[in-house]
């Protein structure tokens, strides 16, 4: 298939084959790791080699192969989806971007475009690692060519039967097909972009963070600049008593360009505000992201819900009170060269400096404070959360006449802290600008008592003392800014550690494995453990000692113990949720660590206890559907379907006015003990794994619905271990 495609920056036009630009589509990993070093993403010098993926077209593994090539090459891969109407829209601005093409080419295989720029002209890296130039039809003709052969012999001999001229049938075929199929979903686009754990101030240049910031500074002194002009100007002319018309006209020009380089000033300021927020605030979701649930319930929910609420003070304040800083420093500096300049002269310069070095004590002070008050704050949030969340266990345990005597002391505490953080503010905002303007008067009086200065060096220097009153407000609004966002910053160290951490554990050898491994034969040997270790923490002791276990495709387990015994113990190391203390744990002959957590828990699915699982608010269909793709295809909305009627709860989607896009949740329809505990089966069932861990799943369930929904899950698990009590 020949295509108009451009090889090379334009060293040659000739037409060019397909097979010239795209990829095999089993050189997936390889197109994606040089798109990623071609965009400028992987950073890092040396080459990263993706081996083939196994020959498959299950879009699920696919993806799974994807997420494991982007972990290798520092970018994340987000797969978009689009309308056939809206396709070249999407071309024009997704790049950099992989697209999956129909597998209609000559080798019966799918093919791969790695789109490196987007615009009116896109351009794609072939094979041969060149970059190819062409025109976003060109490109949409051959992802579309599915949809337009199955449409498009028809509607050719209408055409031609209409007599057009060829140019005018190729407008109206796209036009007509675009209006027939418009609303088609489009599939088979994984945009590129940095992955979430590397370096902040990559991130911040890949969103043009440091360019908006100097055109911010730029501006900022352009439009100082020319107020000093103005004042200049006006002040010459004042002082010599001649006004003349063109002075005026200069003045009015300089007050206008000045206003101007304000103007960019304070459009620059809101972007850099909006992107610095939602910069830190992915980041800092990816980080809370990455925190182990042990790790969360560690630290207790009020303290997680205190950190959160200091994403915002931080994104907010860090800006605003940046900016107000950058100001003030551009402002000191002109201060400082005025009151050089005029009739106060060392003198006056010598007494603003030392006037800073206060104001420098007293800012440093107000740091400490502040962190002081936080910590207070934040334990108070905490203890409020906490209390309102155990607040009947209190009301039960504690005499009423104690219910608030730990709050009343954290008050109090508070309450004092308060009041020596509002005092030295007052110092802060209202004394230090203030009580510059008297130093600064006082520092002219030896020049008064001398022979008179020239009143020119005299205004100059009046203006230098108002210069920075002004400089020392808006420092002082500015460093209060930063204060806070500092010690909130540090709150969030937790959170923005946690973002720098490697992503989800995948290897190549572990989705080599889950892409080309057929799944297992009956009899063969899924799990292997022999001499098993495990405690909770470091001191705690064994729950699991010398534990061996074989388990095998196709084997039907229960597992019976005593209340402790540690059953959910094992199901959590089977299923990869928690690492062993010792011993061998084999999954398929593989290790964790050649596996990689990823993979393991793929493969092993376990359904934990009720109280340890979630039913999250969102719909029925995404609560069932979460260990897929999302958002899922018709199969799968199918399938999910019909494993819900399976396990008995076509009853309650019939109920549900919304079926399987009904909202269920905290906020959402109100869900039985029983009907949840279905529905974290058909979540574990959809997920396909190999091995299904059901940890007291049934003991919610009348015995009628318990047969069927046993039956149906015999049916449709390959391995299965069922942890109940006798
Ligand atoms: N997160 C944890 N931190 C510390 N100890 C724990 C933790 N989870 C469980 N344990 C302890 O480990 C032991 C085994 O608990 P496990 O939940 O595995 O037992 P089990 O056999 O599943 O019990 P049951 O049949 O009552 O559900 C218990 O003594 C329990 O107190």
């Amino acid at each position: 298939m020949k295509l108009n495609a451009e090889a090379g920056h334009g060293l040659f036009r000739s037409p060019v084959a397909l097979e010239a630009w795209t990829w095999p589509l089993r050189e997936i990993g390889e197109a994606l790791a040089e798109l990623s070093r071609q965009s400028g993403l992987m950073t890092t010098g040396f080459s990263v080699h993706i081996p083939p993926m196994p020959p498959q077209t299950d879009e699920n593994r696919i993806d799974q192969w994807l997420s494991m090539a982007a972990s290798q090459c520092e970018v994340e891969m987000e797969p978009v989806e689009t309308t056939y109407g809206e396709v070249v829209t999407m071309l024009q601005s997704v790049a950099p971007a992989l697209l999956r093409l129909p597998d209609s080419d000559d080798h019966g295989e799918g093919r791969v475009v790695a789109l490196l720029r987007s615009g009116r002209r896109l351009r794609v890296i072939g094979p041969d690692r060149l970059v190819y130039r062409m025109a976003p039809v060109v490109l949409r003709d051959v992802w579309c060519a599915a949809f337009d052969q199955l449409h498009g012999p028809a509607l050719d001999e209408l055409l031609q039967a209409a007599g057009l001229s060829e140019r005018r049938q190729t407008q109206a075929r796209r036009a007509i097909l675009s209006a027939q199929l418009g609303g088609v979903p489009m599939r088979g686009c994984w945009m590129m972009r940095r992955a979430p754990n590397a370096a902040l101030f990559k991130q911040a240049q890949e969103a043009g963070l440091p360019r908006l910031g100097l055109l911010f500074l730029w501006s900022n002194a352009a439009a100082l600049l020319f107020t000093l002009a103005g004042w200049r100007l006006i002040g010459h002319a004042a002082l010599t008593d001649r006004f003349v018309a063109g002075g005026l006209w200069a003045w009015a020009l300089l007050v206008l360009t000045s206003l101007i380089f304000q103007s960019v000033a304070a459009m620059t300021q809101g972007w850099l505000a909006t992107g610095v927020g939602s910069l830190l605030k992915r980041r800092l979701l990816f980080g809370s992201l990455q925190l182990q649930p042990e790790e969360m319930r560690h630290q207790g929910i009020g303290q997680f819900l205190g950190r959160i609420l200091e994403i915002e003070t931080v994104s907010q304040v860090a800006a605003t009170g940046g900016f107000g800083v950058v100001l003030s420093g551009l402002q000191l500096m002109a201060a400082l060269a005025l009151l050089w300049l005029g009739a106060g002269g060392q003198l006056l310069t010598l007494a603003f400096g030392a006037w800073m070095g206060l104001a420098g004590l007293l800012l440093w002070r107000d740091l400490k404070l502040h962190e002081i008050w936080t910590q207070m704050y934040r334990a108070m949030t905490h203890d409020l959360v906490e209390r309102m969340v155990g607040h009947r266990t209190r009301l039960a345990q504690e005499a009423p006449a104690h219910w608030h005597d730990d709050e009343d002391v954290l008050l109090s505490r508070y309450l004092h802290q308060t009041a020596r953080l509002d005092r030295l503010q007052v110092l802060i905002e209202v004394v230090l600008p203030r009580g510059w303007l008297v130093v600064g008067l006082i520092g002219l009086i030896p020049v008064m008592l001398g022979p008179p200065p020239p009143l020119e060096s005299l205004a100059i220097s009046l203006g230098g003392i108002m210069l920075a009153n002004q400089a020392l407000t808006q420092l002082v609004a500015g460093v209060s800014g930063l204060v806070m966002a500092t010690v909130a910053w540090k709150q969030l160290q937790p959170l923005h550690q946690a973002a720098k951490w490697p992503m989800a554990s995948m290897t190549v050898e572990g989705v080599r494995m889950a892409a080309s491994e057929p799944p297992a034969e009956v009899g063969e040997a899924v799990i292997r453990a022999r001499g098993l270790l495990f405690r909770y923490g470091e001191q705690g002791r064994y729950v699991l000692q010398d534990c061996h276990l074989d388990i095998r495709s196709g084997d039907r387990l229960l597992l019976e113990g005593v209340s402790g015994g540690g059953k959910s113990t094992l199901a959590a190391l089977l299923s990869g949720l928690r690492q062993s203390g010792g011993g061998i744990l084999l999954l398929r002959g593989y290790d964790w660590s050649t596996l990689g957590g990823a993979t393991w828990r793929r493969q092993v699915v376990s359904v934990p206890q009720f109280h340890e699982n979630h039913v999250f608010t969102g719909t029925l269909a995404f609560n069932v559907l979460m260990g897929r793709r999302w958002p899922p295809d018709v199969e799968d909305m199918m399938e999910a379907e019909s494993v819900c009627q399976q396990l008995g709860l076509g009853d309650l989607m019939a109920r549900m006015p919304a079926g399987m896009q009904q909202m269920v949740g905290e906020s959402g329809w109100r869900l039985s003990h029983g009907e949840r505990s279905r529905i974290f089966i058909a979540r574990a069932l959809l997920q396909g794994a190999e091995l299904l861990i059901l940890d007291e799943s049934f003991a919610a369930l009348d015995p009628a619905t318990l047969e069927q929904s046993l039956s149906y899950v015999f049916e449709r698990t390959p391995t299965l271990l069922v942890i109940a009590h006798p």
